[in-house]
């Protein structure tokens, strides 16, 4: 290597992301432990991140890597693929909805072989991560470091949707983050007297001065070191010098759906034909490095078109509903909010003075890829989500568009006059309602799934998040979800560090009782 000389540390964690900011501060509560954290963004405390109106903005800005999919046949153009590029990682330029899932989610993983992820055995790491002191003891946790509180209460718009949603025979839920996210509520949304919360903040900052956490920002790491079947570090660039880190205990990928497969990809550990012919020695065959990946569609710009003014624009997380349009299923397959504002994609008419709708699939049965189209590093992977490859991944969201136009019916919208472009959707018929599906659909930007964890021998991670056939080296994010969570899915990712950080401890629990919170 040129540069500096190598830096020495117990754990490499690689990304600053939502997880990597649980684990550095988590793995640094010993402080015989050391750590370093490396970022290829910089510092989150700006006025464009803080700030909660803000996030759209962010979109494309520096704080953002600026992928984009290939072209996908399934909607007929390319998508954004936004990926946070700052410390806090996506969870600095989300929208800050905070929802941790469904209880048959994460038994579903158990089941498909991600032993020890069944609820039971998460739900003391959701309870560890947040402090909620007014919340059901059984499900909401004390003490802990982020403040997830109700969102929307006051917004005239979500008010008035939930309204309906009572009124088209849903449950009022008082929290979505109890006993069951299934019915209409108020979602909890990470903003802490008017500003962004991340795990950056809530983490990482208050861990910042531990003498035994290093934090290097605006470094990015292009290859994971691995010799003899063992990952001893890592290559990153940083002010122009490759320079190399290396790890004592472990090296633990946190660079997210995107950055992880991506990393893997580029050291050796994925398809060996595909890395063959791109020029890479293959160190370990990992057929399914990069495949299982998964996103929510979210069908946005179906507007309800007012005649009278509507109440100013309301940009924070609001009133949801979570509806399942398989009754026999146990968790739901349907995001549902309404917002006081036209939120279109660029390739839809703008209509101001709209209330938009915006559905979410939540259990979509397509599956894509992140892939290598280059051994060059500084090259971006190539991200193919398939959106509506599935035939059924359509049919729910037009049974959405339905759920909408219950709601409508109810009447709850008629004070601002005017009419809801799902009703002429819905007459379209058959055909014309998958078109119109197909072109409303973009991406929830909640990838996952890239580095499958299971038992399997296809599966990328194991249980204790343990890549196969590489030694010394996890992943930690929610790249390891064997299937995305049927919400948003930070709360899940801060989850999945919080166990991480037990595993790599060795103090992986068994139940609620020996756990703090
Ligand atoms: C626009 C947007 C809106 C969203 N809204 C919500 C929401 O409201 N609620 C919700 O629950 N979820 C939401 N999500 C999804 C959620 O934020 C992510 O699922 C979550 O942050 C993923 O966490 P992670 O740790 O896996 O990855 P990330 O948080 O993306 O962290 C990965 C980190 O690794 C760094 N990195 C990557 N490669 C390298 C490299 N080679 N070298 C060094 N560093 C590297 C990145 O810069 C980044 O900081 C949203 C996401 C986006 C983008």
């Amino acid at each position: 290597m040129t540069g500096a000389p190598a830096d020495h540390h117990d754990y490499v964690v690689v990304g600053g992301g939502t997880a990597g900011c649980v684990l550095a501060a988590r793995l640094t509560e010993d402080p015989r432990t050391s750590v370093l954290l490396i970022e290829a963004g910089g510092d989150e405390r700006r006025p464009d991140v803080e700030s909660p109106e803000q996030w759209p903005a962010l979109l494309g800005s520096d704080a953002d890597w600026g992928f984009e999919t290939v072209r996908q046949p399934g909607t007929g153009r390319t998508c954004l693929a936004a990926r946070g590029r700052v410390l806090g990682g996506s969870g600095s330029i989300n929208n800050m909805v905070h929802l941790r899932g469904h209880a048959a989610d994460f038994d579903g993983w158990a089941e498909d072989g991600a032993h020890g992820w069944e609820h039971a055995r998460v739900l003391p790491y959701f309870r560890r991560s947040e402090d909620v002191p007014d919340g059901d003891p059984r499900y909401r946790g004390r003490g802990g470091p982020l403040h997830p509180r109700p969102s929307g209460t006051s917004d005239p718009v979500g008010l008035r949707f939930a309204e309906g949603a009572r009124r088209a025979g849903h449950e009022q839920v008082a929290d979505l983050n109890g006993a069951a996210m299934l019915g209409v509520g108020f979602p909890d949304a990470l903003i802490v007297r008017d500003r962004r919360e991340s795990t950056a903040s809530a983490y990482l900052r208050p861990a910042m001065d531990r003498p035994n956490l290093t934090v290097r920002q605006h470094a990015a790491v292009r290859r994971l070191r691995i010799d003899g079947g063992r990952c001893t570090g890592v290559e990153y660039h940083r002010d122009g010098t490759r320079q190399l880190a290396t790890a004592a205990s472990e090296v633990v990928l946190c660079a997210g759906a995107v950055g992880s497969p991506h990393l893997l990809l580029l050291s050796g550990v994925g398809p060996a034909d595909e890395l063959s012919a791109l020029g890479i020695e293959p160190a370990v065959h990992a057929p399914e490095v990069g495949h299982n990946l998964q996103d929510h569609p979210l069908l946005a710009g179906i507007r309800y078109r007012a005649e009278r003014p509507l109440p100013p624009e309301y940009l924070r997380p609001a009133a949801t509903l979570l509806a399942r349009s398989d009754p026999d299923s146990a968790a739901p397959d349907l995001h549902v909010t309404a917002a006081g504002m036209d939120f279109h994609y660029e390739w839809q008419e703008p209509f101001p003075n709209s209330i938009t709708f915006a559905v979410g699939l939540m259990r979509t049965r397509s599956r894509g890829t992140v892939r290598l189209g280059s051994a060059d590093p500084d090259r971006p992977p190539v991200i193919d989500p398939r959106y509506l490859s599935d035939p059924a991944d359509v049919a729910v969201l037009a049974a959405g568009i339905g759920l909408v136009e219950e709601i409508v019916a109810t009447g709850v919208f008629d004070e601002w006059g005017g009419r809801s472009e799902s009703t002429a959707l819905l007459r379209l018929g058959r055909d014309g309602l998958e078109r119109a599906v197909r072109d409303a659909t973009g991406s929830y930007f909640h990838l996952a799934g890239t580095c499958r964890m299971g038992s399997d021998t296809g599966a990328v991670v194991d249980p204790q998040l343990r890549v196969a056939g590489v030694h010394g080296l996890r992943v930690a994010d929610a790249s390891v979800m064997p299937t995305l969570v049927s919400c948003n899915p930070n709360a899940a990712t801060v989850m999945i560090a919080e166990k991480a950080a037990d595993l790599l401890r060795g103090r992986e629990t068994g139940g609620d009782d020996d756990i703090d919170t």
